[in-house]
């Protein structure tokens, strides 16, 4: 009995690797592939890729799948996303990369349907349910800025920041402004709005999403205390809702409202947080393993940590000083 309770603990545990490459065209656009009739998922669109094998490193599975199902040699890819993601008849763990180089022309070796899909369009197609967050990933760039807290007579500031960073190309913006009285807040928010559109950026508002949606901004980004009190997305899937996370529990919070990604910290000592307990990227991949979501690494971050925080688990680096400052 003990022996029989301790196998099947073992094998609920144990995720099956799933590796899969996302290929682009000239266009930008992302190779997908369709499931073959009879086997898990049929039917359903996916990035080519399939199960590593026992000892076999990721990457080395990934050239392999490549290779055997589109007949292409990978010559460069780095890790997008890994999706923990637990199916009734299945528990996986789909290990995203994006392949930014590869040798050979794409072929359909396996004979199944293939597509070059728009990043935009994915969303819209039948995909398995663990592709959703490897969307969100792949419409997410790897820059995060977060205003710094400037005092309410601030807004011409504000607003100069915020065009120089989309200059930059920052193109993820959350207005974070604690202490404005509401009328100049929306003021300001009018403003930044319009400039991020002429420069193609997402602008969320901190905390508020009811003046968020009244505004028509992109979305809104949660404290963990406000994610804590609610049940679901405050705002619908076509803005974006990011929360704030510091542990497990408020990344486990952040996926039970249907948030779309977090950021995670503080990874480093800030100013802003003095004294604040730090994850290190070690402390911060163990939890990055833990959710399904894209995250950003927060506090100390420099431009330079885009590559550390991604080989970590992270979709790229959230920032006030070192996105802010020219
Ligand atoms: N390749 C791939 N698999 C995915 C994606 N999303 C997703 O949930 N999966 C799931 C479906 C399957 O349960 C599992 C992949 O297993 P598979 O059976 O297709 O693997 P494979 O290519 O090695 O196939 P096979 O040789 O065993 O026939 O991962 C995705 O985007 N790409
Ligand atoms: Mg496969």
């Amino acid at each position: 009995m003990q022996a029989e309770a301790w196998i099947s603990a073992e094998s609920t545990s144990a995720r099956l690797h799933v590796v899969a490459g996302v290929l682009r065209d000239t266009h930008g656009r992302v190779l997908i592939a369709q499931r073959p009739a009879g086997k898990h998922l049929a039917g359903m669109w996916e990035f080519p890729g399939g199960k590593c094998e026992d000892g076999e490193l990721p990457i080395d599975a990934l050239a392999r799948e490549l290779r055997e199902e589109l007949g292409v040699v990978v010559e460069s890819a780095r890790p997008l996303i890994a999706v923990p993601h637990d199916y009734p008849e299945q528990r996986i763990l789909l290990d995203v990369w994006q392949v930014s180089a590869h040798s050979g022309i794409v072929l359909a070796r396996e004979s199944q349907p293939l597509a070059w899909a728009e990043i935009d369009d994915l969303a819209r197609l039948p995909m398995p349910a663990a592709d959703r967050p490897v969307i969100t990933a792949l419409r997410l760039p790897d820059r995060y800025l977060i205003t710094p807290p400037l005092p309410p007579d601030e807004t011409d500031t504000v607003v100069r920041g915020i065009e120089r960073a989309c200059r930059k190309g920052v193109r993820l913006i959350q207005l974070r402004l604690p202490g404005w009285p509401s009328d100049r807040l929306a003021r300001v928010a009018r403003s930044a709005r319009n400039l991020c559109r002429d420069y193609g950026a997402q602008l969320l508002l901190n905390a508020d999403w009811k003046l968020s949606a009244v505004l028509g901004l992109d979305g809104v980004h949660l404290p963990a205390a406000i994610a804590a009190t609610l049940t679901q997305r405050p705002l619908p899937a076509d803005r974006w809702v990011g929360v704030s996370c510091h542990d497990a529990a408020e990344l486990a919070q952040a996926a039970r409202i249907g948030a779309d990604f977090v950021t995670l910290g503080p990874v480093f000592p800030t100013a802003s947080h003095e004294g604040a307990a730090t994850l290190g990227w070690e402390g911060f991949a163990d939890l990055a393993a833990t959710t399904a979501l894209p995250i950003y690494a927060l506090g100390g971050m420099e431009i330079d940590d885009v590559d550390a925080a991604q080989v970590s688990g992270a979709q790229g680096v959230a920032a006030i000083r070192a996105l802010w400052d020219a």
